[in-house]
């Protein structure tokens, strides 16, 4: 078991180029916020952008259109009705799927068409609703992304690996991750009080820093938008994914100094600064 450290954030966060554009910051999608969940999407749409992904758009049930844009008019809507979707998903680096996804039948459509249409350049973040149509249906497990992501917390991943919470030990979460995905680049990100970090080839990781004060809804979705957001910017790897856990926690541990509770948009909010101090 390796503990991640306050230095793989210089190892990943790069200083940027003057000679740069939003087309060289990556574009994600992220997919998710049904009727009752839309602050799920937008907590998880928060934290890519303020992540600094170059060009953002989501998916998502059009009830939610105004929330999004009054809080960030940054972000490009679709509506998750819409057939364009299809078309929109190749020309991603990163699509995030699952915030407050819910389990409807547009959901599940979505699902079908992102295991359908995902590509070996891109990197697939799977979270929350998400997980629980691959556990249900095999089918729906992504077959052909350059890499998943999959963020349980601890009763997801129970859903989904059939480990039941006191048995999630580092060796059966590793074999369950490579029998999820047999022949896929996986990490799998099983959230916690200190969050596990799994690859199929390297040693599991424990996030040592995070606080109480972050257990508030939301949180996930944030750190699911943050993953999205360094792996679209500084590459679909380990690293990028470890990064992103250390951040999200060091926010809320920064917060959590003043502060009884720690609001996941506030994590967020903190990422620029967070950023901009790490930056190599
Ligand atoms: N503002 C919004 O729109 C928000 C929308 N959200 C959306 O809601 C949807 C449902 O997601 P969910 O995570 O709330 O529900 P579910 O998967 O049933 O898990 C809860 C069960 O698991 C158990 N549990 C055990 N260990 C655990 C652990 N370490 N961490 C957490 N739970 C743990 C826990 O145990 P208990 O609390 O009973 O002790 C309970 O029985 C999903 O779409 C999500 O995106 C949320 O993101 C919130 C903000
Ligand atoms: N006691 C705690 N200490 C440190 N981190 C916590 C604590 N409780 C929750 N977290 C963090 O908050 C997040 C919760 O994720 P999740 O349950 O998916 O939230 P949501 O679905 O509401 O967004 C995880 O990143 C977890 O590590
Ligand atoms: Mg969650």
């Amino acid at each position: 078991m390796s503990t991640i450290t306050e230095s793989i954030l210089p190892k990943v966060i790069k200083k940027r180029p003057s000679d740069s554009h939003k087309g060289n910051y990556g574009r994600i999608l992220l997919i998710g916020g049904s009727e009752n969940y839309g602050g799920a999407i937008i907590m998880a749409a928060e934290g890519a952008l303020n992540s600094g992904v170059g060009l953002i758009s989501v998916a998502t049930h059009a009830v939610n259109l105004d929330a999004l844009h009054a809080r960030d008019p940054e972000i490009m809507f679709v509506d998750w009705h819409d057939r364009n979707l299809v078309k929109l998903i190749p020309q991603m680096d990163v699509i995030v799927c699952g915030p407050g996804l819910g389990v409807g039948s547009v959901a599940h459509t979505i699902m079908t068409i992102l295991t359908q249409s995902i590509s070996a350049k891109q990197t697939l973040i799977l979270d929350a609703n998400a997980l629980t149509f691959i556990g249900q249906e095999p089918e729906l497990i992504p077959q052909t992304a350059g890499l998943v992501v999959i963020t349980p917390h601890q009763m997801e991943w129970q859903r989904l690996s059939q480990i039941r919470i006191p048995y999630q030990t580092d060796s059966a979460n590793v074999d369950a991750l490579k029998r999820i995905f047999p022949t896929q680049n996986a990490i799998l990100v099983l959230k916690s009080n200190h969050t596990h970090v799994y690859s199929k080839s390297e040693p599991a990781f424990v996030n040592p820093i995070g606080n109480p004060g972050m257990a508030t809804g939301g949180m996930g979705d944030t750190l699911a938008g943050i993953i999205g957001g360094f792996t679209a910017q500084f590459g679909g790897n380990l690293n990028s994914v470890l990064a992103a856990v250390y951040i999200h926690s060091l926010a809320g541990d920064q917060l959590a100094k003043n502060n009884y509770v720690v609001r996941p948009t506030e994590i967020s909010a903190l990422l620029p600064k967070l950023m901009r101090h790490y930056a190599n």
